[in-house]
C-alpha cells in the first residue's frame, strides 16, 4: 500500500512538474511571439520612415527652389559639410553667420549690378583683362550657387504661426516660397555666359544675374534690424541708389555718344580723358538738373536729354526726398526734444517765471536728454506688449531690486509687478525730493546719482548719503494715516543729478493685495525701518483696509 501511495504521489508530482514545464514553455513561446511581433512592428516603422525620407528627398530634388538635381549631385559634398557646420537649419533672424554670409552675397550682387552695365557700355573687355573678368564672374556665380543650394533651403520660416525648423519639413513645404523668387533664383544662375563661347565674350549674357535682387533686399532688411544706428545704413543705401542711378545714366550717355559718333557733336562725349568719369560727370549735371550742359543738337540728343531731365525730376528727386525722410526719422527724437523745450521756455516766458527757475528747467531738459536720449522712457515701453515690457524691466532692474534690503524675502513675482509700475524721474542738484512733514505718497529707489537725508535749521546737517540701489521714502508710505504716521520723517535732497525710480503708494498697495506673504515681510521691515516705535505700521494699515491677516 505504501509502495502504491508513494508511486501515486510520484506520479502526481511528475504530472504537476510536467504541467508546470508545459506552462513555462507556453509562456516562453508567448513572450517570443510578442517579441517577434514587436520586432516586426519596429522594422515596419523603420521601413515606413525610410520610405517617407526617400520621398522627401525625391520631392526636394524635384522642387524647383532647390534647383536641378545635377546641382545637388555637384553640391552634395558641400551640403554635407554645411550640415555639419550649420546644423540642420538656420534661424535667419538671429543667426549671425547668416548675415555674414548675406554680406558676401550682397557683394557678389553688387559686383554684377554695377559692372554688367558698365562692361556692356564701355570698352572694358581688352584681351588682357578678360581673364580677370572671368575670374570675378565665376567667383560671384559660385557665391550665388552656394547661396541658392546650400543656404536658402536651410532657412527656417514661419507657417501658420509655427516655426518650421526641420530640414525635411522645409523641403516638403518648399512650394510655400514665393514663386517669383524661386523662378528668379533659378533663372539668375543659368550659365548663359556660355553663349559667349559662340558669340564672343560679353557681359550681356550675365544680365540674368541681376534678377537676384531679392538677396540684396534680404541683406539690407536683416542688417537694418540688427544695427543700433540703422539710419546710417539707410542713408548709405539711399546714397548708393543715387550713385547707381547716376552710374546707369553715365553708361547710357556713353552708349548714346557711341551711337551718335564720339566727338561728332558738341553734346556727345568728345573722346578726351577718362570715358567713365566724363560720362558720370555728364550724368551728375544732367540728372541733378545743374544745367550748363552743351545744347543737344540732333533729335536723338534732344529726346535723350529730355528723358534725362524727366528722370532727374521724378526719380532723382524722389530718392533725395527719401534721403530727407530717413535723416528726418533719425533725428525725430532730437527734434521732439528741442520742440518740447522751446514750448516750455515760451510758456515760462508768457507767465514771467523767474530766470532761476527757467534755468533749472532748461538744465533738467538738457540733462534728461543727455542721460537717456529721450524725455519719457515710459512712452516707448507703453507701445510694447506686457510680456516684452516685463522682460526688459526684469533685465534692467530686477537684480538691483533683489539687492535692496527692504525687499529681501519678498515674492519674486511681486518684485516684477513692482518693476512694471515704476516711473523714472530726474532731480537736479539741490532739489528736495521729499520734505519733512509732507504726506508720503510715493517711495523712491535710486537708479543713479545720490541723495542726502538732511536736517538742522538750514538743512546743513547731512545725516546720511544714499547711493544707487538704495530705497527711501518708505517710512511714511508704509504707515497708517490715523495718527499722522504717513508724514515724511526727514528732508531728502538730490546730491548732484539723481535719477530715481518712483513707486506710488496706490500702486504698491494694489500689488501687495495679491502677495500676503510679502505684505508680512514689508510690514515687519517697515516697523524695523521706522524710527518712531509708537507709530502704527503697514501691517495695521493693510489689515485695516484689506482685512488681511
Ligand atoms: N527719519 C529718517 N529717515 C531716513 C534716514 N535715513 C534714510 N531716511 C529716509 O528718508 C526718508 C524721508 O521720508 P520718509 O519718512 O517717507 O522715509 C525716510 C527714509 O526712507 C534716517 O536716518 N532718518
Amino acid at each position: 500500500e505504501d509502495y502504491i501511495r508513494q508511486k501515486e504521489a510520484e506520479r502526481i508530482a511528475k504530472e504537476e512538474a510536467d504541467k508546470k514545464k508545459a506552462e513555462e514553455a507556453a509562456k516562453k513561446a508567448e513572450e517570443k511571439k510578442k517579441k517577434d511581433e514587436e520586432k516586426r512592428l519596429e522594422a515596419e516603422k523603420k521601413a515606413e520612415e525610410e520610405r517617407l525620407a526617400e520621398e522627401a528627398r525625391k520631392a526636394a530634388k524635384l522642387c524647383p527652389s532647390f534647383s536641378c538635381s545635377c546641382f545637388s549631385v555637384l553640391t552634395r559634398p558641400i551640403e554635407d559639410k554645411m550640415d555639419t557646420y550649420l546644423g540642420n537649419t538656420i534661424d535667419p533672424f538671429t543667426d549671425r553667420r547668416y548675415i555674414m554670409w548675406l554680406t558676401v552675397v550682397a557683394l557678389a550682387y553688387n559686383y554684377n549690378v554695377w559692372f554688367i552695365p558698365a562692361r556692356m557700355a564701355f570698352p572694358y573687355h581688352d584681351e588682357a583683362v578678360i581673364p580677370f573678368w572671368i575670374f570675378f564672374d565665376i567667383l560671384s556665380d559660385i557665391v550665388n550657387v552656394i547661396d541658392i543650394i546650400v543656404w536658402q533651403p536651410r532657412l527656417q520660416f514661419v507657417k501658420a504661426g509655427d516655426i518650421i525648423v526641420s530640414q525635411e519639413t522645409l523641403k516638403k513645404t518648399a512650394h510655400f516660397f514665393p514663386i517669383f523668387s524661386v523662378q528668379a533664383d533659378i533663372i539668375s544662375i543659368l550659365p548663359l555666359d556660355l553663349l559667349g563661347l559662340h558669340f564672343g565674350f560679353s557681359s550681356i549674357y550675365r544680365l540674368n544675374r541681376i534678377l537676384r535682387v531679392e538677396s540684396f533686399f534680404d541683406f539690407s532688411d536683416r542688417l537694418e534690424s540688427m544695427l543700433t544706428r540703422a539710419y546710417i545704413w539707410r542713408v548709405s543705401r539711399t546714397t548708393g541708389y543715387l550713385l547707381y542711378a547716376l552710374h546707369l545714366n553715365g553708361c547710357a550717355f556713353y552708349v548714346a555718344s557711341v551711337h551718335q559718333g564720339i566727338a561728332s557733336t558738341s553734346w556727345v562725349y568728345d573722346g578726351e580723358g577718362s570715358a567713365y568719369l566724363r560720362s558720370y560727370y555728364f550724368a551728375v549735371r544732367s540728372l541733378i538738373n545743374i544745367g550748363g550742359l552743351p545744347e543737344p543738337e540732333t533729335l536723338f540728343e534732344i529726346i535723350f536729354q529730355m528723358a534725362n531731365y524727366f528722370i532727374g525730376v521724378f526719380v532723382f528727386s524722389s530718392l533725395i526726398g527719401q534721403m530727407r525722410d530717413v535723416i528726418g526719422a533719425a533725428t525725430a527724437g532730437q527734434t521732439y526734444f528741442r520742440a518740447s523745450m522751446d514750448d516750455c521756455v515760451s510758456y515760462m516766458n508768457t507767465y514771467s517765471i523767474p530766470r532761476v527757475v527757467q534755468n533749472r528747467v532748461r538744465t533738467w531738459y538738457n540733462y534728461t536728454w543727455a542721460s537717456q536720449g529721450m524725455l519719457d522712457e515710459s512712452e516707448l515701453l507703453d507701445k510694447m506688449p506686457a510680456v516684452m515690457r516685463t522682460a526688459i524691466a526684469v533685465d534692467i532692474n530686477l537684480a538691483t531690486f533683489q539687492k535692496i534690503a527692504l525687499f529681501q524675502g519678498c515674492d519674486q513675482q511681486m518684485l516684477v509687478d513692482m518693476l512694471l509700475r515704476l516711473k523714472s524721474i530726474i532731480y537736479l542738484p539741490g532739489d528736495f525730493v521729499v520734505k519733512k512733514g509732507d504726506i508720503g505718497k510715493e517711495m523712491y529707489v535710486i537708479k543713479s546719482g545720490a541723495v542726502q537725508v538732511v536736517g538742522g535749521p538750514d538743512n546743513s546737517i547731512v545725516f546720511v548719503t544714499l547711493k544707487a540701489g538704495s530705497v527711501f521714502g518708505e517710512i511714511s508710505l508704509l504707515q497708517s494715516a490715523k495718527d499722522g504716521g504717513n508724514r515724511r520723517t526727514a528732508n531728502v535732497k538730490a546730491h548732484g543729478f539723481a535719477n530715481l525710480f518712483v513707486l506710488e503708494k496706490k500702486d504698491l498697495f494694489d500689488i501687495l493685495v495679491h502677495y500676503p506673504e510679502s505684505q508680512k515681510v514689508l510690514a515687519r521691515k517697515g516697523s524695523y525701518f521706522c524710527p518712531d516705535k509708537n507709530a502704527k505700521f503697514l501691517n495695521f494699515y493693510l489689515w485695516g483696509v484689506f482685512g488681511m491677516k
